[in-house]
């Protein structure tokens, strides 16, 4: 973290001069207090001291005061907190440095960087829209597409693993958009690290959803990174529009600069705009395509919340933020993007790795659940029994390496007993109703 703010601070400096033209002489004495802020915060958290409330034009305070204040005392500074809380806390204060000064307010540090991982990756994103272009709608071809949407969390892979020409792959088979996905997993010779494959149970839910329903079927996306991964987010996004499997996605974006990486309402505007003036004609289709998407709101941004900009698990979010896990409930699927979101899924604890999914979600199910993330953390849980020991003994680096992926689900319906959306009075949970809600409350009643 300390890497981190050093490098917004490089930031500013490099950047004087522009933001000089852009905000006029002004800025520099914004420029001047938020580095002297980011000193500070530095400081602060080498000296372990404790977190401090907010007291700005911060639109989420009352929220963070209040998990500061309750936290216990012992738990309030950096080295003492839980890692999550710790560097959730690190991230909302650089940001209401910006958001507390006169000109630097909206700003986006991290832009430049999720701009450049866009821009270096053309190869990839060529090779992969022609691969994707008419893709039937099958299991396969949407496993694959997972797949490569889940790989593109890995953490170097971003960019160099999908780097391939399309005349080899053209060159090695005829069916080319079959291939070309081939010999990325292959390449990317990934796949074999794939620990948990729900994908199965992700597709049949689509299908159902599309039979049963009449009205939308609304897939929330609960995005990670901007850049390349958010590029192959669109692809599976699109997948699911043109083959009918979602009549909508709604993309749910970070509120403030986050993580670095995280994906913003302005990087989505960006990363479209960028790729319809790309000159690749076929990237510039792809980008008017997908601006067509959003302007027919087949996908649109959601409303931007600052619940995930929090620092809270999500089995909270049905007590501290009743709209979100309301609007979440109308969707028939929603999946969770990435390492950062697992952990708040799983509420960051080191689970049993043999634990079922459902149990560790603590009774959040607003709708059926789905995450995709590569390991970067020591959460983890749905292995089976034996695999976690197995892996430390060959790969102990397993849990940070990031080389190892997760597709899980679990039905908004399951539960415990087995029988799976049943009325049966065998199941408390069942007799007391289908509504989400109900169910959420009743596993929190008896501490589960
Ligand atoms: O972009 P992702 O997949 O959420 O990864 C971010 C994660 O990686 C980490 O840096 C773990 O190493 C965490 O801070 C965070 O949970």
């Amino acid at each position: 973290m300390p890497g981190i703010m050093q490098q917004i601070i490089q930031h500013l400096v490099n950047n004087r001069v522009y933001l000089e033209e852009e905000y006029g002489r002004e800025v520099l004495k914004d420029i001047n207090s938020i580095v002297d802020a980011l000193e500070r915060l530095k400081m602060e958290l080498n000296r372990d001291r404790q977190f401090q409330l907010f007291r700005g034009n911060e639109p989420d305070k009352a929220e963070w005061n209040a998990f500061i204040s309750e936290l216990p005392k012992l738990k309030r500074t950096y080295f003492r907190a839980c890692w999550l809380h710790a560097e959730c806390y690190i991230y909302r204060r650089i940001y209401s440095f910006f958001e507390n000064s006169k000109l630097l307010n909206g700003y986006d540090y991290f832009a430049d960087l999720k701009r450049e991982d866009l821009e270096i990756s053309e190869r990839a994103m060529n090779a992969l829209t022609l691969a994707t272009r008419g893709l039937p709608k099958n299991y396969e071809a949407f496993s694959k597409l997972m797949r490569i949407n889940l790989w593109s969390n890995h953490y170097e892979i971003q960019l160099n693993a999908f780097v391939f020409s399309q005349d080899e792959n053209r060159s090695k088979n005829h069916h080319e958009n079959e291939t070309t996905i081939d010999v990325l997993a292959q390449v990317a010779d990934l796949d074999r690290n794939l620990l948990i494959d729900d994908s199965i149970l992700i597709w049949n839910c689509l299908i159902k959803s599309k039979a049963l329903c009449k009205d939308d079927v609304i897939v929330d996306l609960i995005c990670d990174n901007g850049g390349f991964e958010f590029f192959t987010d669109m692809l599976l996004m699109e997948y699911l529009i043109d083959n009918g499997l979602a009549t909508k996605v709604r993309l749910h974006v970070k509120a403030i600069p986050w993580y670095i990486s995280d994906l913003t309402r302005n990087d989505v505007e960006w990363t479209i705009n960028f790729l319809i003036n790309h000159p690749s004609e076929m990237l510039s289709n792809l980008g008017r395509k997908w601006h067509k998407l959003m302007k027919d709101r087949k996908i649109l941004v959601a409303p931007e919340s600052y619940f995930w900009t929090g620092p809270q698990s999500y089995f909270v979010m049905v007590d501290s933020n009743l709209e979100l896990y309301k609007l979440l409930s109308t969707a028939k699927l929603c999946i969770f993007k990435g390492d950062l979101n697992y952990r708040k899924l799983l509420g960051d604890y080191i689970w049993d790795s043999t634990e079922e999914f459902i149990t560790c979600l603590r009774g959040f199910r607003p709708a059926n659940i789905c995450a995709m993330r590569t390991v970067k953390c020591e959460v983890v849980c749905g292995l089976p029994e034996g695999k976690a020991d197995q892996l430390l003994k060959t790969d102990p680096q397993w849990m940070i390496s990031s080389a190892y992926g997760l597709i899980q689900y679990t039905d908004a319906l399951k539960c415990g007993c087995g029988l799976i959306g049943g009325t049966s009075t065998e199941c408390s949970i069942h007799s007391i109703g289908r509504n989400s809600h109900c169910v959420m409350r009743l596993h929190k009643n008896k501490g589960t």
